[in-house]
């Protein structure tokens, strides 16, 4: 059977991540602005080019993993190649409204992912535009699939998700970062810190996603009374770690909501400046 065909527009972290990811079950071609960086992807086997009309007239769906503030002026520049395509953002902020009303004949999907696309990890939340067909809902299905996890969302969760999926290996990483400085502290080797750090985190999550219990009934579980853990613990509340999270959670969740009303603001000067 003859592989479906996906342009993947701008394929820098995010958007070559998903190149590489769905490459062995799409006939994949990816663009960027500068074609030296596209050689890793090139090396895969994955068509290249910096050119967007042309990646877009070879395909059946489009991927659009350019900056947020990049996508109306790049899909206003292609809504003619675009018409009766499938258009897949993944631009924080970016809603499918204001996607929709840039090329109004396009089907179209926002969703958000992360970096462990990067080995086919990712999570991935979406929502559908209008007129996405049940056709095209198991081609997604199948390009998500390829990604890692994913789940249908209602698009006003997106921003929060983003927040929480898209953005939250970098916080993780934080952490893992500080646990490793902390076992250096005390003398631990780094590469045994990085790796006992890791795993921990891997393993606390499958026990998290297949216990079905909440993850303090678990957190409880490792604390012995008058043991290790404890001292641990009572560090982390001293330094105020959960208001921390909390208040990060929040406040990228608001830059997200934040930018998505700036991107629409802009957009509506753009159109009327264009009428
Ligand atoms: N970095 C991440 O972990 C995640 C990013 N995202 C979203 O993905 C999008 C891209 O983010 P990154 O991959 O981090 O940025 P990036 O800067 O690595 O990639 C964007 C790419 O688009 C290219 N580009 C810009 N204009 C173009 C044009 N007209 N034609 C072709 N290529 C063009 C750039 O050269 C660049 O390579 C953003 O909208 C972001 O919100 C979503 C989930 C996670
Ligand atoms: O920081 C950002 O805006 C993007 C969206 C999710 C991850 N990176």
């Amino acid at each position: 059977m003859e592989k479906e065909k996906v342009a993947v527009l701008g394929a820098g972290v995010i958007g070559g991540a998903i190149a590489s990811a769905i490459s062995d079950d799409f006939e994949v071609i990816a663009t960027r602005r500068r074609l030296e960086r596209l050689s890793a992807l090139a090396e895969r086997g994955i068509k290249v080019t910096t050119k967007n009309e042309e990646a877009v007239s070879q395909a059946d769906v489009v991927i659009v993993s350019v900056k947020p503030y990049q996508v109306v002026p790049l899909l206003k520049s292609l809504s003619e190649n675009l018409a009766d395509k499938l258009v897949i953002s993944f631009a924080a902020s970016i809603n499918i409204d204001l996607i929709q009303r840039v090329i109004p004949r396009s089907r179209v999907v926002r969703a958000m992912t992360n970096i462990a696309v990067q080995v086919r990890e990712g999570y991935t939340v979406y929502s559908y535009g209008k007129n996405v067909s049940d056709e095209d809902k198991s081609v997604i299905s199948k390009i998500f699939a390829d990604m890692g996890e994913y789940e249908e969302v209602d698009e006003r969760y997106l921003d929060v998700l983003t927040a929480m999926a898209g953005s939250s290996p970098a916080y993780l990483y934080t952490v893992v970062e500080a646990m490793i400085y902390g076992a250096l502290h005390v003398g631990l080797p780094r590469d045994l810190a990085l790796r006992a750090a890791a795993w921990s985190v891997i393993g606390a999550s499958h026990l998290l996603l297949s216990s079905g219990k909440h993850p303090a009934e678990l957190k409880d579980m490792v604390v012995t009374p008058g043991g290790v853990t404890i001292d641990a613990i009572y560090a982390l509340e001293d330094g105020k770690v959960r208001t921390a999270f909390m208040k990060a959670i929040r406040d990228a969740s608001l830059k997200a909501q934040q930018l998505a009303r700036e991107a629409c603001d802009e957009a509506e000067r753009q159109l009327k400046s264009d009428n």
